[in-house]
Parts: C-alpha cells; sequence; structure tokens
C-alpha cells in the first residue's frame, strides 16, 4: 500500500507495528483539510493492511497538535455562500459528515490505536485521540476542548466519546463547555490518559512497547476485543454478550487458540500467528 503524504509520516516499524506522525512542525501541526482527509485514508488503508497489528499515532516537532489549521478551517465554512440556506446547509451536512470519517475510522480500525501525546493536544486533537484505544501522554501535555473558543461546537468526536470515556460529567462540561486548558494530571485524575511519562522519548518507547505486545498476540483475538469493546460500549450488557457469542462463533474456530494454548502450557514462545 501507499503511505506516502505531505504531512503525515507513515512507517512501518516491523513486526506489524505501524507509526502515523503527524508531520507539518513548523505550525505545531495543525490540521489542514488535506492533512485531515490523509488520516482518514492512512487509517482506512490500515484497517485492511494485514502487516498492520497495530498502530501508533504522535506529533513531530514541538507538540501532537495545535488543533486545525484556522486559515484552512475558515475557508472550509465559506462553503457555498452564493448558495440559498437549503443548498448551503446540505452542503454543510456533507462538509460535516466528510470532517467526521477521519476519526470515525480511526476507532472502526480493527488495528488497535494508541495516541501518544506531547505538550500541545487541542481542539480536533481531542477529537483524534477519543478515538483511539489507549491515551499515554508526557507531563508537559496541554490540552483543551478548544471548539468554544473558535465558534462552535466540536462535531466530529470529542462531545460523543469524551463522556463515554471520562465517567465525572460535571468535568467533561465544564472543560467543554469553557474551553480551559487542562494538564497531564488532570487528563490522568480524569481518566482520560492511562499513563504520564516524562518527555516525547519516554512516551514513544511506551506506546511502541504498548504495540508490541499487542502485535505479539493473535490478530484474531486482538481485533475481535477491540470489535466487542467498541460495541459493548454503546450496547447493554444483553446485546453485546449476543454480539460477542454470534462473533466467536466463527472466530473460536481458529488455528490461533491452539497455537496459544501450546505457548502457554510449554511456557514457550508466542506463536509466530498467521497474518489477518
Ligand atoms: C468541521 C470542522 C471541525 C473541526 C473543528 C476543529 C476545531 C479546533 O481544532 S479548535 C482549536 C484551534 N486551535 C487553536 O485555537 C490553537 C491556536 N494556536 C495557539 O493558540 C498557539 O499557537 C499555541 C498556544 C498552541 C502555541 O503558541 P506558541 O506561541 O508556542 O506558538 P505559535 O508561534 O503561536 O505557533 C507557531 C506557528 O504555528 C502556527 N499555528 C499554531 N497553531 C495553529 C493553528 N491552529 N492554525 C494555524 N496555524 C497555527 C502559528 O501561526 C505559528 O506560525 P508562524 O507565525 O508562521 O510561525
Amino acid at each position: 500500500m501507499n503511505y506516502s503524504y505531505q504531512y503525515l509520516l507513515v512507517s512501518n516499524k516491523g513486526n506489524g507495528i505501524f507509526h502515523v506522525q503527524l508531520n507539518r512542525a513548523n505550525k505545531l501541526n495543525a490540521l489542514t483539510l488535506e492533512m485531515w482527509d490523509d488520516i482518514g485514508d492512512v487509517f482506512a488503508k490500515l484497517d485492511t493492511d494485514e502487516n498492520c497489528r497495530a498502530v501508533v499515532i504522535s506529533g513531530n516537532g514541538r507538540c501532537f497538535t495545535s488543533g486545525i489549521d484556522i486559515p484552512s478551517f475558515m475557508s472550509a465554512v465559506a462553503v457555498g455562500e452564493d448558495l440559498d440556506v437549503a443548498r448551503r446547509s446540505r452542503q454543510m451536512l456533507r462538509l460535516i459528515e466528510k470532517m467526521q470519517f477521519p476519526t470515525n475510522i480511526i476507532e472502526k480500525c480493527c488495528k488497535p490505536v494508541i495516541a501518544a501525546i506531547h505538550s500541545y493536544c487541542v481542539g480536533i486533537a481531542l477529537d483524534i485521540i477519543t478515538a483511539c484505544d489507549v491515551r499515554y501522554c508526557t507531563k508537559d501535555s496541554d490540552f483543551a476542548v478548544k471548539e468554544v473558543a473558535v465558534g462552535l461546537a466540536a462535531d466530529v468526536g470529542s462531545l460523543n466519546r469524551l463522556p463515554k470515556i471520562v465517567g465525572n460529567h460535571s468535568w467533561v462540561r465544564e472543560v467543554c463547555l469553557s474551553a480551559r486548558h487542562f494538564d497531564a494530571k488532570e487528563a490522568f485524575e480524569q481518566g482520560l490518559v492511562s499513563r504520564v511519562f516524562d518527555n516525547y522519548e519516554a512516551v514513544m518507547t511506551a506506546a511502541k512497547e504498548t504495540a508490541k505486545a499487542i502485535a505479539t498476540s493473535s490478530p484474531v483475538a486482538v481485533q475481535g476485543t477491540k470489535i466487542v469493546l467498541n460495541y459493548a460500549r454503546d450496547h447493554s450488557v444483553d446485546e453485546s454478550l449476543r454480539y460477542v457469542a454470534l462473533w466467536n462463533m466463527s472466530q473460536l474456530q481458529t488455528d490461533d487458540i491452539a497455537e496459544s494454548a501450546v505457548a502457554v502450557m510449554t511456557k514457550g514462545p508466542k506463536p509466530n500467528y498467521s497474518k489477518l
């Protein structure tokens, strides 16, 4: 697959681990609409790339990302200015739904995605990381659900996913309604991130270690686990038990179970599982 993009560095780190790096460092990785489309394209490819078993996403340079590229955003919302309200609104709907694709595909991508965050993680950055499976950050991280500060209700995922990640809805509403910045300690205490590290090198090392643990496990088990966890988050226990039963009706017939059982019983190395 072709993973060449102007402002994204996508590298195959071997052993099933891919690294996606936001790479517009001189603008603090502010995301142009083209970059945003490219993120959707990358994760759609990684979803079906059988060489990929786990993904780490991070930012190059000073930070993860300072959010949407503001000039790019201003030109996007000026869509169809010459049209009547009905037609302009329909164009706007198409634009918003298109803008929702990258975060949706990060979440739906059956390969687990680990966000390795450092410094600024603002606006659309929260939309990205709340769609990821695991979030680690550096102690200098600076988060903000910033959309209210630029005049809009966030519409590509933060408002929809943050309340499912963080149980404290008073806190969720406070940071979303006020656009207040919060630090790594607060993000950890509220459960937005699961681990905090001293610096970029340390957060990347940990993210890659976790990616390795995932990538060396059975891809049938790992991908099934992500898909079932996504389903369980949005359904009742009864519904998701039925879902996992139907899912595993086929997936329990995998060779990976016998191979794993031998490895566990003999205390041997992890098997070399077939691609999926
Ligand atoms: C339907 C669409 C839905 C999507 C909505 C998404 C919404 C959002 O993402 S809202 C959040 C938007 N972002 C911001 O409000 C942050 C803006 N940036 C800043 O406040 C500061 O840059 C920051 C506090 C992050 C860092 O300040 P610092 O002094 O350390 O650096 P700067 O000199 O300001 O930045 C360096 C260069 O990067 C450019 N830049 C930074 N952020 C953006 C951005 N979001 N958009 C465009 N450009 C950005 C900045 O202009 C500097 O460029 P240059 O002057 O050429 O050196």
